[in-house]
């Protein structure tokens, strides 16, 4: 072991030496375990159990989307410091041979690498949008979905609930202000009812999310000004500053414009998302139930294992 390297700590060292999350030598890049992810699995049961009945689309995309795509959807404008992108080698053997020298030498290797045409998902919902304007004007109905995807955001941090790549599920909401609006009333009540049957103490909040530069210090207060965003907050690694463990998102017709969605009415379509942060509800679980799930409250145990 590096002698010099600074040693994870606290909650983090707690969750690495129960092999919980297992260090990669990367902040906020772990892999999990075989219990981590059984809770995983019953805490996306218990999100299908509450949303289920809604008749949601299922999709799933792997985590990686078309670059094209990213770049029209805005997310470079608003957060380019999180952004993750996909590069490769296309050089040629000379190239390679400088590529293996560099390596060897522990100098830079990167400088050669060309974009490929995919970036990393930074949420969800963000292959989905240009799949929905593909199909057209929405119905009168609207549009509902169920998303789950691995996302990458690099925020490297000695918080384990902020990692590089964690799991994001999501249902999306397509259509008129009235029916998007009703939709993030629901899960505002839902969202705190389930995470209230978890046993873990809970705060909901008006939040903002961390747009860059001056710009995106206005964009942050406007969205607070007009409470788009809700974060239900749990303590995990912290007592003052509790996670955000589950979002509420009205986006109004921001992504109906960008892609050029349109309600059936012929109306730019809204879209508000509900995002459920997974790992970030499995290390809520594990603090504040211990790291023994057989030992978890019955009433805990009998809403994720019924
Ligand atoms: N770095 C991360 N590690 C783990 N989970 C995350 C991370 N960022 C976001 N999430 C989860 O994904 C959900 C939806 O993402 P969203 O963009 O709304 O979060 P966020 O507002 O950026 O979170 P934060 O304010 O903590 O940075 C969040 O509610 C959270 O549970
Ligand atoms: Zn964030």
């Amino acid at each position: 072991m590096c002698q010099n390297c600074p040693q994870p700590q606290g909650f983090l060292a707690e969750l690495i030496d129960s092999g919980l999350l297992i260090d990669t030598g990367v902040d906020g890049l772990y892999g999990r375990s075989g219990l981590f992810e059984e809770v995983i699995a019953r805490f996306d049961d218990l999100i299908t159990r509450h949303g289920g009945q809604d008749g949601a689309e299922i999709v799933r995309f792997p985590p990686a989307m078309s670059r094209k795509h990213f770049e029209k959807s805005g997310y470079l404008k608003s957060f380019p410091q999180l952004a993750g992108t996909v590069h490769s080698f296309a050089g040629d053997e000379r190239a390679h041979a400088q590529l293996l020298h560099n390596v060897a030498d522990g100098v830079d290797w990167t400088d050669g690498q060309i974009s490929t045409e995919v970036v990393l998902t930074p949420a969800a919902c963000y292959p989905l949008y240009p799949v929905v304007a593909k199909r057209g004007p929405l119905k009168t109905e609207g549009a509902l979905f169920d998303l789950q995807s691995y996302c990458f955001r690099h925020e490297p941090s000695k918080d384990p609930a902020r990692m590089q790549l964690f799991r994001m599920r999501e249902y999306v909401r397509f259509g008129t202000p009235e029916q998007v609006t009703e939709f993030r009333a629901t899960w505002l009540d839902r969202g705190q009812a389930m995470m209230a049957s978890l046993g873990v103490p809970l705060n909901l909040d008006v939040a903002n999310d961390p747009f860059f530069g001056r710009a995106g210090r206005m964009l942050a207060n406007n969205q607070r000004d007009q409470r788009l965003k809700f974060e239900l907050l749990i303590p995990i690694e912290s007592e003052e500053k509790p996670t955000a463990c589950l979002s509420f998102n009205y986006h109004q017709d921001h992504f109906g414009t960008t892609w050029g969605i349109e309600t059936a009415a012929g109306e730019t379509a809204h879209t508000a998302c509900v995002g459920f942060g997974m790992e970030r509800v499995a290390l809520a679980l594990f603090k504040h139930h211990g790291y023994d799930v057989e030992r978890w409250p019955a009433s805990v145990r009998n809403v994720l294992w019924p």
